[in-house]
């Protein structure tokens, strides 16, 4: 065998399974551009089955397949999983003369495999995936040059997932703020445009509320700029106890942040109002500090329905905010009924 037992260990196999996470591209929808590389492959090598498939913790997935009626298999029976083993191609002209696999199911019974040649998908660090690989239900070969286009077909399969994760990080970064994590002000604003064509086709009105910590720039003048932002990362741990799933938080800039909650009228919004008052009296806010620091919050809360306008319901929870530090801070106005 020419693997070490390095790559068997638990350790690298959970740095394996993370490199895989990493892509998200287990059970995502069909994609055509994989499906083409797959019809290709299945052309050029002139076999009737073609795949790429990742090999997860307890099953193998097929992210695109061609002549087998699947999307995943227990890992007991892939045959895939040893090709993982070793770097290169992995080619058994006959799996009924070859004892890793002459009992394997897929082998003696439908769809009586015999012929595999799979190309490792390897991540950029240098972790295997999964396979691109062609069956047959003959035993058989590959020649030169369908070797080279198995090869370079499975290296156009990672060059695409690369492009596929780059995009994705890159949408994060425009859309969620550093600190936090949370929806940034634009991306928040985008998702409340649909919420409110939503809302105009007939849905239930969506509450929307506007948090202001009380008294923030005190935190940062008197314990600095680092203790300013650890009460931040709190607050939105607390935020993010107190709304439900469906609700989006996001940070509206500094020390404000713009909660959505859909399906949700004045009297719910304002009992989860209360639960974050109640949140913040009973949690200390900084880790280390000696007493405890507790921060306060003022809230606004309206109401966007089918004739609102988005502008318009944002200048109001602003207005209502500014009424709650009016009458002294701690304390949530919601819109009158
Ligand atoms: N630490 C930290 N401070 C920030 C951040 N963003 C904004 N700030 C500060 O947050 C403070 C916001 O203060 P204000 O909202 O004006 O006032 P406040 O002290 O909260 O007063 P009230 O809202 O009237 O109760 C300013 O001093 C900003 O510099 C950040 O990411 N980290």
């Amino acid at each position: 065998m020419s693997h070490n037992t390095d790559h068997c260990s638990d350790e690298y196999e959970t740095r394996r399974l993370q490199a895989l996470s990493d892509y998200d591209i287990l059970d995502t929808p069909e994609d055509p551009a994989f499906d083409e590389i797959v019809e290709l492959l299945s052309l050029i090598c002139e076999t009737p089955i073609a795949v790429i498939n990742f090999i997860d913790r307890d099953r193998q997935w097929f992210k695109s397949v061609k002549g087998l009626n699947v999307c995943e298999t227990p890992l007991d029976v892939s045959i895939c999983a040893h090709a993982l083993l070793k770097p290169g191609l992995f080619v058994i002209p006959d799996t009924t003369q070859d004892s890793r696999f002459a009992n394997n199911p897929l082998v003696t019974h439908d769809p009586h495999l015999r012929f595999y040649a799979g190309a490792l998908l390897q991540s950029r660090d240098g972790y295997p995936l999964g396979t691109l690989c062609v069956l047959d239900y003959h035993p058989r070969e590959l020649s030169e040059r369908q070797r080279f286009a198995l090869q370079a077909l499975a290296n156009q399969v990672m060059a695409h997932m690369e492009l596929i994760q780059a995009h994705r990080k890159q949408t994060k970064l425009a859309t969620t703020d550093q600190l936090t994590g949370l929806l940034n002000r634009r991306a928040f604003e985008q998702r409340l445009d649909q919420e409110v064509a939503l809302i105009k086709r007939g849905g239930d009105p969506t509450a929307l509320m506007l948090i202001d910590l009380d008294g923030f720039k005190t935190v940062n003048d008197t314990l600095g700029h680092h203790a300013g932002d650890q009460v931040i990362e709190r607050f939105t741990e607390l935020c993010r106890e107190t709304f439900r799933q469906a609700d989006v938080i996001a940070r509206w800039g500094g020390d404000e942040f713009m909660v959505m909650l859909p399906k949700t009228n004045m009297a719910e919004a304002q009992r989860a109002a209360e639960r974050l008052h109640q949140r913040l009296a009973t949690t200390p806010m900084l880790k280390n500090s000696s007493p405890a620091f507790y921060s306060t919050a003022s809230i606004g809360v309206c109401s966007l329905t089918s004739a609102s306008n988005m502008d318009e319901c944002l200048q109001r929870s602003d207005k209502l905010l500014y009424q709650a530090k009016a009458q002294g801070r701690n304390r949530t106005v919601c819109e009158a009924q």
